[in-house]
């Protein structure tokens, strides 16, 4: 599991952490795991670290402070360094003063000039260096072989400043590897929000341990890859992130595997009330991935039967409606059910009578009694994409899109259910906000295809009726949906049936033996 902390526990262990260590010592952990990585991506780019260029971007923090001991390192080993100081007079000290002696250069492009010696943090006062214009401070972005982002970190706030967008955007569009430290600036660490300008990293080396910004969009997308250095911060983290990540093994330990004494009905019985004489396809593609999700059998009621059956024989299916299609233990509704409010109704009336979780999907999203959905006593998994989420919070898509882990947690507490926000970076959150939300990181941009989402709404249903929580069912669901769209595409269009149809070599993977 990958888990991700907000500002105030980092800081907060952060303290704890440095009651113990001599002064200066964790920022020395940080700058050296900083400095092996920047050494790596220079050997990757410009072949050595000897005689490379590399431009620190440094703002007014310790996260400057960072990059200026990293560069320190950098500069002993050959490397070209340069320092921008964007607030040169509360520059970090101690490492203006070791970027010096190691033989790196500084320049300030603020206007003001520094008074009283760059002394900002770190203890050691500095005498200023000298003053770039804009252009001289383009002039070294451009040339770079690597551009650090020490701009601000986890105590940044609002998108990037004056002075520093501009060197950003041109860091992003020079051939420079960009390497963020801890976080690209101007992204919201707790939320993953970037309301304005923010630097675009192809590698963010991360300290202590993950933020919520590095595993959610679309702050995630400014990232690039993220590297965690062990700063020997996890004692002093509490048990709860705010965020996790499942990986291969929590799943593998949470997907539903048959007993000796398993039969279907033991194993689960999943139904779908799905598709409708205008979509049946919905219905063939959520029993498509409801036979793959480990349910013992799959139940169909709706008017597709003979679509669902010409395709899948193995379906038991129903004429009567949901109350008269047979026990299940879990119930899927909405794919394609255009307008037929009475169906939804009908399955969450028979759900509640039987006491089975629900998942509700697409066009029953729309439908479904929000006051009935509320009062259920058994779980409710609500999947929605942003436009959906965004329909049902009222608000535009954009703003869900900008600010994705607010609307999953306000959906999942206005509705009383589990919610999985689909995306690149899928989100599960849960009506009890005292857990943390998972985040899924095996999206990938293939599965914004036609009926992929019935797919997933069958899978997951069918995780539901072989016995996981709504919110192992939901993250379980889209870690394998996800992991499935990226075999089924390899690189060219798949459709929805070619995700589906990868899921058993996904499972096969997921629980091989490592
Ligand atoms: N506290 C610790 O023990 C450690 C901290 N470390 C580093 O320290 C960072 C946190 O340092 P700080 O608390 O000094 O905070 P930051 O360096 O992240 O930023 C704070 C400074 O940036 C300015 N600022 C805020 N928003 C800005 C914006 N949008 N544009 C420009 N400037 C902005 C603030 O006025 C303040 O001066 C971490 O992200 C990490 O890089 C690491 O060295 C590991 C150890
Ligand atoms: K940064």
């Amino acid at each position: 599991m990958r888990s991700a902390y907000s500002v105030e526990t980092v800081r907060a262990a952060e303290r704890e952490l440095m009651a113990r260590l001599p002064e200066g010592a964790l920022m020395q952990r940080a700058a050296a795991g900083l400095a092996a990585a920047c050494a790596q991506v220079l050997g990757r780019r410009a072949g050595r670290v000897y005689g490379s260029r590399v431009v620190l971007l440094v703002g007014s923090g310790d996260n400057g402070g960072d990059a200026l001991f990293a560069g320190a390192r950098l500069a002993r080993r050959g490397a070209g360094v340069t320092a921008v100081l964007l607030s040169p007079d509360r520059v970090h000290g101690g490492g203006l003063a070791a970027l010096r002696r190691a033989g790196g250069r500084d320049v300030s492009v603020a206007a003001g000039a520094p008074s009283g010696g760059a002394g900002g943090a770190g203890g050691e006062a500095a005498r200023p260096g000298p003053v770039a214009g804009p252009d001289e401070a383009a002039r070294l972005v451009r040339a770079a072989d690597l551009v650090v982002d020490g701009i601000v970190g986890i105590g940044g706030r609002g998108g990037l400043r004056e002075g520093a967008a501009p060197l950003a955007e041109l860091a992003a569009a020079s051939g420079a590897a960009v390497v963020a430290v801890d976080l690209p600036s101007g992204v919201e660490a707790d939320t993953g929000e970037v309301r304005g300008p923010a630097v675009r990293a192809d590698l963010t080396v991360t300290f202590g341990t993950h933020k919520p910004a590095l595993l959610v969009d679309p702050a995630r997308a400014h990232a690039g890859a993220v590297r965690l250095v062990d700063i020997g911060l996890d004692p002093w983290l509490p048990e709860r992130p705010e965020l996790e990540a499942l990986q291969h093994a929590d799943v593998a330990r949470l997907l539903p595997r048959p007993g000796a004494e398993s039969d279907k009905y033991r194993r689960g019985v999943v139904g779908i009330a799905a598709g409708s004489a205008r979509y049946p396809g919905a219905a063939v593609l959520a029993v498509a991935g409801a036979l793959r999700g480990g349910a013992g059998a799959v139940r169909y009621a709706g008017p597709a039967g003979r679509a669902v059956l010409a395709r899948y024989p193995e379906t038991l299916v129903s004429d009567g409606g949901p109350r008269r299609a047979g026990r299940v233990q879990a119930w899927v509704v909405g794919p394609g059910a255009g307008d037929d409010a009475e169906t939804v109704a009908e399955v969450l009336a028979v759900a509640d009578e039987a006491r089975v979780p629900v998942l509700i999907d697409a066009d029953g999203l729309r439908l479904a009694d929000r006051d009935a959905v509320r009062s259920r006593t058994a779980p409710t998994l609500l999947t929605p994409h942003a436009g959906e989420a965004a329909a049902l919070l009222g608000v535009d898509r954009a703003e869900v899109e900008a600010a994705r882990l607010t609307a999953a947690r306000e959906l999942a507490e206005r509705y009383r259910a589990t919610v999985l926000l689909k995306g690149t970076t899928t989100l599960v959150a849960s009506p009890r906000g005292d857990v943390p939300v998972r985040v899924n990181p095996t999206g990938t941009p293939w599965l914004a295809t036609a009926g992929s989402g019935d797919v997933l709404s069958g899978l997951a249903g069918s995780l539901l009726a072989a016995g996981l929580s709504a919110r192992d069912a939901a993250s379980v669901g889209a870690y394998v949906h996800g992991l499935a769209g990226r075999r089924a595409a390899a690189g060219a269009p798949a459709a929805a049936h070619d995700v589906a149809e990868a899921v058993p070599e996904v499972w096969r993977d997921v629980t091989a033996p490592s």
